[in-house]
Protein backbone atom coordinates (compact mmCIF):
# COMPACT_ATOMS: atom_id res chain seq x y z
CA UNK A 1 0.00 0.00 0.00
CA UNK A 2 1.57 3.43 -1.28
CA UNK A 3 3.08 5.40 1.60
CA UNK A 4 2.71 2.67 4.63
CA UNK A 5 5.11 0.47 5.33
CA UNK A 6 4.99 -2.97 4.27
CA UNK A 7 5.51 -5.24 7.37
CA UNK A 8 6.48 -8.87 5.89
CA UNK A 9 7.33 -11.57 8.77
CA UNK A 10 11.08 -12.41 8.12
CA UNK A 11 10.74 -14.85 10.94
CA UNK A 12 12.58 -17.72 9.74
CA UNK A 13 9.95 -21.16 10.46
CA UNK A 14 10.92 -24.63 9.93
CA UNK A 15 9.32 -26.97 7.16
CA UNK A 16 7.04 -28.35 9.69
CA UNK A 17 5.52 -24.86 10.95
CA UNK A 18 5.02 -24.19 6.67
CA UNK A 19 3.25 -27.84 6.43
CA UNK A 20 0.95 -27.05 9.39
CA UNK A 21 0.25 -23.61 9.55
CA UNK A 22 -0.53 -24.29 5.92
CA UNK A 23 -3.39 -26.52 6.91
CA UNK A 24 -4.43 -24.89 10.17
CA UNK A 25 -8.60 -24.27 9.96
CA UNK A 26 -8.69 -23.29 14.06
CA UNK A 27 -7.12 -23.47 17.10
CA UNK A 28 -9.40 -25.58 19.65
CA UNK A 29 -8.43 -25.90 23.41
CA UNK A 30 -4.66 -26.64 23.01
CA UNK A 31 -5.21 -29.11 19.79
CA UNK A 32 -5.61 -27.33 16.19
CA UNK A 33 -7.97 -28.55 13.71
CA UNK A 34 -5.74 -29.37 10.29
CA UNK A 35 -7.21 -29.70 7.16
CA UNK A 36 -6.92 -33.16 5.45
CA UNK A 37 -5.61 -33.54 1.56
CA UNK A 38 -5.58 -36.74 1.07
CA UNK A 39 -7.08 -40.26 2.91
CA UNK A 40 -5.85 -43.57 2.06
CA UNK A 41 -7.27 -46.73 3.44
CA UNK A 42 -6.38 -50.35 3.27
CA UNK A 43 -8.63 -53.31 3.52
CA UNK A 44 -7.68 -54.12 7.33
CA UNK A 45 -8.66 -51.34 8.92
CA UNK A 46 -9.99 -48.78 6.26
CA UNK A 47 -13.17 -51.00 6.00
CA UNK A 48 -13.86 -50.73 10.20
CA UNK A 49 -13.81 -47.06 9.12
CA UNK A 50 -16.14 -46.95 5.96
CA UNK A 51 -18.51 -49.65 7.07
CA UNK A 52 -19.05 -47.71 10.60
CA UNK A 53 -19.16 -44.25 8.65
CA UNK A 54 -21.74 -46.03 6.68
CA UNK A 55 -23.77 -46.82 9.76
CA UNK A 56 -23.87 -43.99 11.25
CA UNK A 57 -24.81 -42.35 7.87
CA UNK A 58 -22.53 -40.33 7.43
CA UNK A 59 -21.00 -39.29 4.02
CA UNK A 60 -17.79 -38.72 2.54
CA UNK A 61 -17.01 -35.44 1.97
CA UNK A 62 -15.23 -35.78 -0.98
CA UNK A 63 -14.75 -39.39 -2.61
CA UNK A 64 -12.14 -38.02 -4.72
CA UNK A 65 -9.19 -37.03 -2.16
CA UNK A 66 -9.87 -41.15 -0.43
CA UNK A 67 -8.62 -43.53 -1.96
CA UNK A 68 -8.57 -47.70 -1.23
CA UNK A 69 -6.12 -50.77 -1.64
CA UNK A 70 -5.50 -54.38 -0.74
CA UNK A 71 -2.63 -55.31 0.46
CA UNK A 72 -2.63 -56.54 4.24
CA UNK A 73 -4.49 -59.68 4.07
CA UNK A 74 -4.47 -60.59 0.59
CA UNK A 75 -2.68 -63.92 -0.36
CA UNK A 76 1.11 -63.20 -2.23
CA UNK A 77 1.14 -66.44 -3.36
CA UNK A 78 0.61 -66.77 -7.48
CA UNK A 79 -2.66 -67.81 -8.98
CA UNK A 80 -4.10 -66.01 -5.61
CA UNK A 81 -8.09 -65.37 -5.25
CA UNK A 82 -8.75 -63.61 -1.54
CA UNK A 83 -6.97 -64.49 2.05
CA UNK A 84 -5.20 -66.95 3.96
CA UNK A 85 -6.70 -65.14 7.46
CA UNK A 86 -9.23 -67.40 8.65
CA UNK A 87 -12.91 -64.73 8.19
CA UNK A 88 -10.50 -62.40 6.51
CA UNK A 89 -13.24 -62.24 3.57
CA UNK A 90 -15.25 -59.69 5.93
CA UNK A 91 -12.76 -57.37 5.47
CA UNK A 92 -11.99 -57.42 1.80
CA UNK A 93 -15.92 -57.36 1.22
CA UNK A 94 -16.48 -54.76 3.29
CA UNK A 95 -14.17 -52.43 1.45
CA UNK A 96 -15.69 -53.49 -1.89
CA UNK A 97 -18.72 -52.86 -1.25
CA UNK A 98 -18.31 -49.58 0.56
CA UNK A 99 -15.86 -47.74 -1.46
CA UNK A 100 -18.27 -48.71 -4.11
CA UNK A 101 -21.18 -47.25 -2.66
CA UNK A 102 -19.01 -44.29 -1.44
CA UNK A 103 -17.51 -43.44 -4.88
CA UNK A 104 -13.89 -44.13 -4.05
CA UNK A 105 -11.29 -45.44 -6.22
CA UNK A 106 -9.88 -49.47 -5.19
CA UNK A 107 -6.42 -50.93 -6.30
CA UNK A 108 -8.23 -54.25 -5.83
CA UNK A 109 -6.06 -57.59 -5.74
CA UNK A 110 -6.65 -57.67 -9.66
CA UNK A 111 -5.38 -54.05 -10.15
CA UNK A 112 -2.07 -53.45 -12.17
CA UNK A 113 -1.57 -50.79 -9.76
CA UNK A 114 -2.85 -52.50 -6.51
CA UNK A 115 0.52 -53.21 -3.81
CA UNK A 116 1.32 -51.82 -0.17
CA UNK A 117 -0.21 -48.32 0.47
CA UNK A 118 3.04 -46.27 1.11
CA UNK A 119 4.51 -48.25 -1.88
CA UNK A 120 2.07 -46.97 -4.48
CA UNK A 121 0.64 -43.97 -3.31
CA UNK A 122 4.19 -42.25 -5.00
CA UNK A 123 3.88 -44.18 -7.63
CA UNK A 124 0.48 -42.91 -8.53
CA UNK A 125 1.61 -39.83 -7.14
CA UNK A 126 -1.53 -39.97 -4.86
CA UNK A 127 1.14 -38.28 -2.13
CA UNK A 128 2.19 -34.40 -3.57
CA UNK A 129 4.87 -32.29 -2.05
CA UNK A 130 2.92 -30.14 1.11
CA UNK A 131 -0.40 -31.94 1.27
CA UNK A 132 -1.33 -33.30 4.32
CA UNK A 133 -1.77 -37.25 4.25
CA UNK A 134 -3.07 -39.56 6.52
CA UNK A 135 -4.12 -43.59 6.22
CA UNK A 136 -5.31 -45.95 9.48
CA UNK A 137 -1.65 -47.27 8.95
CA UNK A 138 1.50 -46.70 11.12
CA UNK A 139 3.58 -46.16 8.36
CA UNK A 140 2.11 -43.60 6.82
CA UNK A 141 4.59 -41.70 7.49
CA UNK A 142 6.93 -42.88 5.19
CA UNK A 143 5.24 -40.70 2.56
CA UNK A 144 6.94 -37.57 3.86
CA UNK A 145 9.77 -38.97 1.99
CA UNK A 146 8.18 -36.85 -0.68
CA UNK A 147 7.58 -33.90 1.12
CA UNK A 148 4.16 -34.15 2.38
CA UNK A 149 2.93 -33.96 6.37
CA UNK A 150 1.51 -37.76 6.11
CA UNK A 151 0.93 -39.90 9.40
CA UNK A 152 -0.91 -42.69 10.57
CA UNK A 153 -4.37 -42.28 12.36
CA UNK A 154 -6.67 -44.53 13.90
CA UNK A 155 -9.70 -46.01 12.37
CA UNK A 156 -12.06 -43.53 13.92
CA UNK A 157 -9.95 -40.24 13.25
CA UNK A 158 -10.22 -41.87 9.87
CA UNK A 159 -14.30 -41.72 9.64
CA UNK A 160 -13.62 -38.32 10.97
CA UNK A 161 -11.14 -37.43 8.21
CA UNK A 162 -13.44 -38.97 5.10
CA UNK A 163 -16.76 -36.81 7.09
CA UNK A 164 -15.25 -33.32 7.70
CA UNK A 165 -12.01 -32.99 5.55
CA UNK A 166 -9.92 -32.61 9.17
CA UNK A 167 -8.43 -33.72 11.99
CA UNK A 168 -8.07 -32.43 15.52
CA UNK A 169 -4.77 -33.59 17.03
CA UNK A 170 -2.17 -31.39 19.18
CA UNK A 171 0.83 -29.95 17.54
CA UNK A 172 3.86 -32.13 17.65
CA UNK A 173 7.38 -30.24 18.20
CA UNK A 174 9.87 -29.84 15.88
CA UNK A 175 12.98 -32.31 15.54
CA UNK A 176 15.67 -31.99 12.57
CA UNK A 177 17.72 -35.34 12.42
CA UNK A 178 20.68 -34.57 10.38
CA UNK A 179 23.11 -36.85 9.21
CA UNK A 180 26.31 -35.48 7.78
CA UNK A 181 28.95 -36.79 5.95
CA UNK A 182 28.96 -39.83 2.96
CA UNK A 183 27.10 -43.23 4.05
CA UNK A 184 29.95 -45.72 3.64
CA UNK A 185 29.17 -48.33 0.47
CA UNK A 186 27.05 -51.19 1.83
CA UNK A 187 25.52 -49.21 4.10
CA UNK A 188 21.82 -48.15 3.47
CA UNK A 189 19.06 -45.66 4.50
CA UNK A 190 18.11 -48.82 6.97
CA UNK A 191 21.11 -48.39 8.60
CA UNK A 192 20.50 -44.86 9.30
CA UNK A 193 17.42 -45.57 10.63
CA UNK A 194 18.00 -48.36 12.81
CA UNK A 195 21.30 -45.91 14.21
CA UNK A 196 19.30 -43.57 15.23
CA UNK A 197 16.42 -45.52 16.96
CA UNK A 198 19.50 -47.73 18.47
CA UNK A 199 21.43 -44.13 19.81
CA UNK A 200 17.95 -42.58 21.32
CA UNK A 201 15.42 -45.27 21.52
CA UNK A 202 12.52 -46.53 20.30
CA UNK A 203 10.36 -43.69 21.85
CA UNK A 204 12.96 -41.34 21.33
CA UNK A 205 10.94 -39.09 18.50
CA UNK A 206 7.51 -39.06 20.91
CA UNK A 207 5.38 -35.90 20.50
CA UNK A 208 7.55 -35.01 18.03
CA UNK A 209 7.84 -34.45 13.74
CA UNK A 210 10.86 -35.39 12.00
CA UNK A 211 12.52 -33.75 9.63
CA UNK A 212 15.68 -35.78 8.43
CA UNK A 213 17.92 -33.37 6.53
CA UNK A 214 21.74 -33.40 5.89
CA UNK A 215 24.26 -34.31 2.86
CA UNK A 216 23.92 -38.06 3.45
CA UNK A 217 20.15 -37.87 3.24
CA UNK A 218 19.96 -35.58 0.23
CA UNK A 219 22.46 -38.00 -1.34
CA UNK A 220 19.69 -40.94 -0.57
CA UNK A 221 17.53 -42.04 -3.37
CA UNK A 222 14.17 -41.95 -3.48
CA UNK A 223 13.54 -45.54 -1.92
CA UNK A 224 15.74 -45.09 0.29
CA UNK A 225 14.20 -41.83 1.36
CA UNK A 226 10.89 -43.51 1.92
CA UNK A 227 12.83 -46.24 3.83
CA UNK A 228 14.19 -43.86 6.39
CA UNK A 229 10.63 -41.68 6.89
CA UNK A 230 8.67 -45.25 7.26
CA UNK A 231 11.17 -46.59 10.30
CA UNK A 232 10.56 -42.69 12.21
CA UNK A 233 7.59 -44.81 13.47
CA UNK A 234 9.60 -47.41 15.06
CA UNK A 235 11.15 -43.92 16.75
CA UNK A 236 7.89 -43.39 17.80
CA UNK A 237 7.79 -40.07 15.96
CA UNK A 238 4.45 -38.45 15.10
CA UNK A 239 5.47 -37.83 11.29
CA UNK A 240 8.71 -37.30 9.36
CA UNK A 241 9.46 -35.82 6.16
CA UNK A 242 12.22 -34.59 4.19
CA UNK A 243 12.26 -31.15 2.23
CA UNK A 244 11.02 -32.29 -1.90
CA UNK A 245 14.12 -31.52 -4.04
CA UNK A 246 14.33 -32.06 -8.12
CA UNK A 247 14.41 -35.85 -7.77
CA UNK A 248 11.02 -35.73 -6.69
CA UNK A 249 9.15 -33.33 -8.93
CA UNK A 250 10.95 -35.46 -11.99
CA UNK A 251 9.73 -38.34 -10.20
CA UNK A 252 6.39 -37.25 -9.83
CA UNK A 253 5.97 -35.89 -12.98
CA UNK A 254 3.28 -37.23 -15.58
CA UNK A 255 2.11 -39.73 -12.89
CA UNK A 256 -1.48 -40.82 -12.73
CA UNK A 257 -2.59 -38.09 -10.07
CA UNK A 258 -0.31 -35.42 -10.34
CA UNK A 259 -1.30 -31.93 -11.58
CA UNK A 260 -0.61 -31.41 -15.53
CA UNK A 261 0.25 -28.04 -17.70
CA UNK A 262 -0.26 -24.41 -15.58
CA UNK A 263 -1.13 -26.45 -12.78
CA UNK A 264 1.80 -28.43 -12.60
CA UNK A 265 3.97 -25.32 -13.23
CA UNK A 266 2.05 -23.58 -10.21
CA UNK A 267 2.63 -26.50 -7.78
CA UNK A 268 6.55 -26.65 -9.07
CA UNK A 269 6.33 -22.46 -8.14
CA UNK A 270 5.04 -23.56 -4.35
CA UNK A 271 7.02 -26.81 -3.61
CA UNK A 272 10.19 -24.68 -4.17
CA UNK A 273 9.82 -22.99 -0.91
CA UNK A 274 9.18 -26.47 0.82
CA UNK A 275 12.51 -25.94 2.82
CA UNK A 276 13.56 -25.26 5.89
CA UNK A 277 14.78 -21.23 6.16
CA UNK A 278 18.29 -20.76 6.94
CA UNK A 279 18.10 -20.59 10.87
CA UNK A 280 15.02 -21.57 11.73
CA UNK A 281 14.59 -23.02 15.27
CA UNK A 282 13.97 -26.28 16.11
CA UNK A 283 12.55 -27.80 19.37
CA UNK A 284 15.59 -30.61 19.05
CA UNK A 285 18.69 -30.91 16.97
CA UNK A 286 20.13 -34.50 16.72
CA UNK A 287 23.24 -34.62 14.56
CA UNK A 288 24.95 -38.40 13.33
CA UNK A 289 27.94 -38.32 11.56
CA UNK A 290 26.93 -41.21 8.70
CA UNK A 291 30.31 -42.32 7.86
CA UNK A 292 31.02 -44.20 10.56
CA UNK A 293 27.21 -45.92 10.30
CA UNK A 294 27.55 -50.04 9.88
CA UNK A 295 25.24 -52.20 8.22
CA UNK A 296 23.02 -52.43 11.14
CA UNK A 297 20.98 -56.11 12.76
CA UNK A 298 18.54 -56.02 15.27
CA UNK A 299 19.22 -58.85 18.19
CA UNK A 300 16.46 -57.93 20.83
CA UNK A 301 12.70 -57.96 20.11
CA UNK A 302 12.38 -53.80 19.83
CA UNK A 303 14.16 -51.90 16.92
CA UNK A 304 16.40 -50.02 19.44
CA UNK A 305 17.91 -53.54 20.63
CA UNK A 306 20.09 -52.61 17.38
CA UNK A 307 23.74 -53.57 16.82
CA UNK A 308 26.59 -53.19 14.03
CA UNK A 309 26.39 -56.26 12.51
CA UNK A 310 30.78 -56.80 13.49
CA UNK A 311 29.49 -56.09 17.33
CA UNK A 312 28.83 -58.28 20.16
CA UNK A 313 25.37 -59.26 21.89
CA UNK A 314 24.93 -56.81 24.36
CA UNK A 315 25.67 -57.66 28.05
CA UNK A 316 23.44 -55.53 29.87
CA UNK A 317 20.16 -53.66 29.02
CA UNK A 318 20.87 -50.27 26.33
CA UNK A 319 18.67 -47.40 28.15
CA UNK A 320 15.54 -47.72 28.29
CA UNK A 321 15.41 -51.66 29.01
CA UNK A 322 14.98 -52.69 32.05
CA UNK A 323 17.19 -56.10 33.30
CA UNK A 324 13.74 -57.97 33.26
CA UNK A 325 13.01 -56.95 29.61
CA UNK A 326 16.43 -57.53 28.71
CA UNK A 327 16.53 -61.15 29.88
CA UNK A 328 13.52 -62.05 28.00
CA UNK A 329 14.36 -60.65 24.88
CA UNK A 330 17.86 -62.75 24.82
CA UNK A 331 15.69 -65.57 25.85
CA UNK A 332 13.21 -65.24 23.58
CA UNK A 333 15.57 -64.72 20.69
CA UNK A 334 17.90 -67.16 21.78
CA UNK A 335 21.03 -65.16 21.74
CA UNK A 336 23.73 -65.21 23.78
CA UNK A 337 25.09 -62.07 25.64
CA UNK A 338 28.58 -60.97 24.68
CA UNK A 339 28.73 -63.48 20.97
CA UNK A 340 28.66 -62.09 17.86
CA UNK A 341 26.00 -61.36 16.09
CA UNK A 342 27.03 -62.48 12.88
CA UNK A 343 27.81 -65.63 14.28
CA UNK A 344 23.92 -66.62 14.26
CA UNK A 345 22.40 -69.75 12.06
CA UNK A 346 19.25 -68.62 10.48
CA UNK A 347 16.78 -70.61 8.75
CA UNK A 348 14.33 -67.88 6.63
CA UNK A 349 15.37 -64.66 4.94
CA UNK A 350 12.21 -62.12 3.65
CA UNK A 351 12.97 -59.33 1.14
CA UNK A 352 10.05 -56.48 0.70
CA UNK A 353 7.51 -54.29 3.20
CA UNK A 354 6.68 -50.94 2.92
CA UNK A 355 10.03 -50.55 3.71
CA UNK A 356 12.31 -51.87 2.09
CA UNK A 357 10.29 -53.82 -0.66
CA UNK A 358 10.85 -51.55 -3.73
CA UNK A 359 12.62 -51.46 -7.37
CA UNK A 360 16.05 -50.26 -5.61
CA UNK A 361 15.68 -52.45 -2.61
CA UNK A 362 15.28 -55.39 -5.28
CA UNK A 363 17.93 -53.87 -7.42
CA UNK A 364 20.24 -53.98 -4.38
CA UNK A 365 19.81 -57.73 -2.77
CA UNK A 366 19.49 -58.60 -6.68
CA UNK A 367 23.55 -57.47 -7.25
CA UNK A 368 24.71 -59.18 -3.86
CA UNK A 369 22.56 -62.58 -4.99
CA UNK A 370 23.67 -62.77 -8.59
CA UNK A 371 25.42 -66.17 -9.33
CA UNK A 372 25.27 -67.55 -5.85
CA UNK A 373 23.09 -69.34 -4.05
CA UNK A 374 20.84 -69.67 -1.29
CA UNK A 375 22.20 -71.83 1.74
CA UNK A 376 20.85 -75.24 1.93
CA UNK A 377 17.80 -75.12 4.32
CA UNK A 378 17.01 -71.53 4.25
CA UNK A 379 13.65 -70.21 3.22
CA UNK A 380 14.11 -67.01 1.07
CA UNK A 381 11.46 -65.28 -0.36
CA UNK A 382 11.22 -62.13 -2.04
CA UNK A 383 8.18 -60.07 -2.05
CA UNK A 384 7.49 -56.81 -3.93
CA UNK A 385 6.00 -54.23 -2.67
CA UNK A 386 3.66 -53.16 -5.55
CA UNK A 387 2.47 -54.66 -8.99
CA UNK A 388 4.12 -52.23 -10.38
CA UNK A 389 7.77 -52.98 -8.53
CA UNK A 390 6.81 -56.70 -9.70
CA UNK A 391 6.33 -56.22 -13.42
CA UNK A 392 9.61 -53.47 -13.03
CA UNK A 393 11.66 -56.59 -11.28
CA UNK A 394 10.60 -58.98 -13.89
CA UNK A 395 11.38 -56.77 -17.25
CA UNK A 396 15.02 -56.55 -15.76
CA UNK A 397 15.29 -60.60 -14.91
CA UNK A 398 15.26 -59.86 -11.25
CA UNK A 399 12.74 -62.32 -10.70
CA UNK A 400 14.37 -65.61 -12.50
CA UNK A 401 18.13 -64.48 -10.95
CA UNK A 402 16.11 -64.56 -7.21
CA UNK A 403 14.80 -67.81 -8.28
CA UNK A 404 17.75 -69.35 -9.52
CA UNK A 405 19.06 -68.34 -6.24
CA UNK A 406 16.41 -70.25 -4.51
CA UNK A 407 14.00 -67.29 -3.61
CA UNK A 408 10.75 -67.78 -3.81
CA UNK A 409 9.02 -65.02 -5.88
CA UNK A 410 5.87 -63.96 -5.01
CA UNK A 411 2.79 -61.21 -5.87
CA UNK A 412 2.96 -57.84 -3.62
CA UNK A 413 1.41 -56.91 -0.31
CA UNK A 414 2.79 -57.13 3.00
CA UNK A 415 2.89 -60.64 3.33
CA UNK A 416 5.23 -62.49 5.77
CA UNK A 417 5.88 -58.93 7.50
CA UNK A 418 3.41 -59.51 9.83
CA UNK A 419 1.47 -62.78 11.17
CA UNK A 420 -1.68 -61.31 11.20
CA UNK A 421 -1.32 -60.87 7.13
CA UNK A 422 -2.31 -64.75 7.25
CA UNK A 423 1.30 -66.64 6.80
CA UNK A 424 4.09 -66.85 9.46
CA UNK A 425 7.03 -68.84 8.85
CA UNK A 426 8.10 -72.38 10.93
CA UNK A 427 7.56 -71.93 14.39
CA UNK A 428 10.62 -70.89 15.77
CA UNK A 429 12.30 -69.95 13.06
CA UNK A 430 15.06 -67.52 13.03
CA UNK A 431 14.49 -64.99 9.74
CA UNK A 432 16.23 -61.91 8.92
CA UNK A 433 13.78 -59.80 7.51
CA UNK A 434 14.21 -56.46 5.63
CA UNK A 435 10.77 -55.41 7.76
CA UNK A 436 10.81 -53.03 10.41
CA UNK A 437 9.07 -54.43 13.40
CA UNK A 438 10.67 -57.23 15.60
CA UNK A 439 8.47 -57.51 18.18
CA UNK A 440 7.57 -61.44 19.88
CA UNK A 441 5.38 -63.23 17.70
CA UNK A 442 5.50 -60.00 14.71
CA UNK A 443 6.00 -62.82 11.69
CA UNK A 444 4.12 -65.75 13.74
CA UNK A 445 4.84 -67.83 16.98
CA UNK A 446 7.83 -67.56 18.52
CA UNK A 447 9.88 -66.41 15.64
CA UNK A 448 12.49 -65.11 16.09
CA UNK A 449 12.56 -61.89 13.55
CA UNK A 450 16.19 -59.70 13.08
CA UNK A 451 15.75 -56.66 11.10
CA UNK A 452 18.34 -55.09 8.85
CA UNK A 453 18.60 -54.28 5.32
CA UNK A 454 17.98 -55.93 2.15
CA UNK A 455 21.49 -56.26 1.17
CA UNK A 456 21.96 -57.77 4.62
CA UNK A 457 19.02 -60.02 4.66
CA UNK A 458 20.59 -61.00 0.46
CA UNK A 459 23.67 -61.59 2.26
CA UNK A 460 22.63 -63.77 5.31
CA UNK A 461 20.57 -65.49 2.93
CA UNK A 462 23.36 -66.53 1.01
CA UNK A 463 26.07 -67.36 3.96
CA UNK A 464 23.29 -69.35 6.19
CA UNK A 465 23.77 -67.17 9.02
CA UNK A 466 23.57 -63.60 9.68
CA UNK A 467 26.14 -61.76 7.57
CA UNK A 468 27.98 -58.64 6.87
CA UNK A 469 26.87 -57.44 2.69
CA UNK A 470 30.02 -55.33 2.90
CA UNK A 471 32.11 -58.54 2.54
CA UNK A 472 29.81 -59.33 -1.02
CA UNK A 473 29.66 -55.82 -2.68
CA UNK A 474 32.26 -55.19 -4.67
C1 LIG B 1 -2.68 -53.63 10.21
C2 LIG B 1 -2.13 -52.25 10.42
C3 LIG B 1 -3.13 -51.45 11.17
C4 LIG B 1 -0.74 -52.26 11.01
C5 LIG B 1 -0.19 -50.87 11.32
O1 LIG B 1 -0.88 -49.87 11.49
O2 LIG B 1 0.98 -50.70 11.41
C6 LIG B 1 0.26 -52.96 10.11
O3 LIG B 1 0.46 -52.28 8.92
C7 LIG B 1 1.56 -53.19 10.81
O4 LIG B 1 2.61 -52.90 10.27
O5 LIG B 1 1.51 -53.72 11.94
S1 LIG C 1 4.39 -54.02 4.92
FE1 LIG C 1 4.33 -54.49 7.11
S2 LIG C 1 4.79 -52.57 8.15
FE2 LIG C 1 4.23 -52.08 6.06
S3 LIG C 1 2.06 -51.61 6.11
FE3 LIG C 1 2.27 -53.79 5.61
S4 LIG C 1 2.17 -54.89 7.58
FE4 LIG C 1 2.54 -52.72 8.04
Amino acid sequence: MRGRAQFVSIEPRTLFAKLWDQHLVARLNGEDLIAIDRIFLHERTGSVALRSLAAADRRVLDPHRVFAVTDHIVDTKAGRTGTLVPGGDVFLTATREETRAAGIRLFDVDDRDQGIVHVISPELAIVLPGTTLVCPDSHTCSQGAFGALAWGIGSTEAEHAMATGTLRLPRPMATRVSFEGALPSGVTAKDMALTLIARYGAGGGQGHAIEFAGAAVRGLDLEGRLTLCNMATEFGAMSAFIAPDDLVFSYLEGRRYAPSGAAWRAALAVWAGLKSDEGAVFDREIRIDASVIAPMVSWGTSPQSTIGIDALVPRQPESGLDVQGFAQAIAYMGVEPGTRIDDLAIDAAFIGSCTNGRIADLRRAAALVKGRKVAPGVHALVVPGSSAVRRAAEAEGLDQLFRDAGFEWRMSGCSLCFYAGGEGFAPGSRVISSTNRNFEGRQGPGIRTHIASPETVAASAIAGRIADPRALVQ
